[in-house]
């Protein structure tokens, strides 16, 4: 029988790194213990999906490794027991600790490189295709290619909370419950660079994809909030400050309110993952946009990440 009043330690399952696991390329969850059980439990399925030769097998059991492991260990550490800021910062890189920017490897390259080619054959279908934001006309949504609910879903509740809870305990990071994941997509001919701008987000990861390029720095001012009050601090939009390079599979962490734009691409084409996290508990109170109280309008899935009471619906029968 438990003691009333014995204190409690909050705990993970071990299957964290091995059960679940979702293949990007065929469009699958799997249990992974070795390349034998995965052939035994999977077989049939995966070459029904296209997984049929020694190589593409071979493929799928590198890809399946989708999560970099430096990202495994930090998001790892963030939910041990006494865990903590400094400890986590020893996980990350600090880009820039006055801006609370912090850069960590999210992808293997295996796994930059199949996404890639799940979004090129998006591209050339002829599927509906929304934009990605307002901002940019080029790219993907994840939930228009089916990947919103089987890896942004789980990346935000698994691996990003614990680990934002520790960075933005102030910014909403332990109470994420929502986002919005795109491709932001530069190429020659289409967009090439991105306007100062914050994010309708609490928090964001933008995580470069690749392909080869230069140019497409992000570069980061100072907090709009600060700034919309104080004209003088606009210096952000100069482009002296020195640029965040991209590394394929490496994830950049801001908050959402943190100005930041891209540089113009110079050659080669630019894909990176980003998502804006959002967390209920903060936005209700003020919108990150407008920075008044929300004034909530209806909306499909997640909406605008905003959330409100349902009115309990009483049945009429029972009032007779
Ligand atoms: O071009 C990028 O990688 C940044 C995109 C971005 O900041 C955004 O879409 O909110
Ligand atoms: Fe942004």
């Amino acid at each position: 029988m438990a003691t009333a009043g014995a204190p409690r330690r909050f705990c993970r399952c071990a299957c964290f790194c091995s059960e679940n696991l979702y293949v990007a390329r065929y469009g699958l969850h799997v249990r992974f213990r070795g390349e034998q059980q995965l052939r035994r439990d999977y077989g049939p399925i995966l070459r029904s999906r296209g997984c049929v030769s020694p190589k593409d097998f071979q493929q799928l059991v590198e890809e399946d490794e989708a999560l970099a492991p430096e990202f495994l260990a930090a998001a790892e550490y963030s939910t041990s027991p006494g865990a903590e800021f400094e400890g986590l910062l020893q996980r990350l890189e600090t880009v820039s600790g006055e801006k609370r920017i912090y850069r960590v490897p999210v992808f293997t390259a295996a796994f930059c490189h199949a996404l890639l080619e799940e979004l090129e054959h998006f591209e050339q279908s002829d599927m509906p295709k929304g934009r990605p934001n307002t901002m940019n006309n080029y790219g993907v949504l994840l939930h228009e290619l089916g990947l919103d609910e089987p890896l942004v879903t789980p990346l935000r509740e698994r691996f990003l909370q614990p680990l934002m809870a520790l960075l933005y305990p102030d910014c909403g990071g332990g109470w994420l419950d929502s986002h919005r994941a795109f491709v932001v997509k530069y190429a020659p001919g289409q967009d090439r660079e991105l306007g100062c701008h914050y994010d309708n987000a609490e928090l964001t990861l933008n995580v470069a994809l690749g392909k080869a390029f230069t140019g497409g720095a992000l570069y980061f001012g100072g907090l709009f909030q600060v700034s919309v009050c104080d004209p003088g601090g606009r210096a952000w939009g100069s482009r002296k400050c020195p640029g965040v390079e991209h590394v394929v599979g490496q994830g950049i962490l801001h908050r959402g309110g943190q100005l930041h734009g891209a540089r113009p691409l110079g050659t080669g084409e630019r894909w990176n993952l980003v998502v804006w996290l959002r967390a209920s508990a903060v936005r209700n109170r003020l919108c990150p946009m407008c920075c008044r109280k929300p004034d909530l309008v209806d909306d499909e899935g997640f909406g605008d990440g905003f959330t409100r009471e349902e009115p309990t619906t009483v049945d009429v029968c029972t009032l007779t």
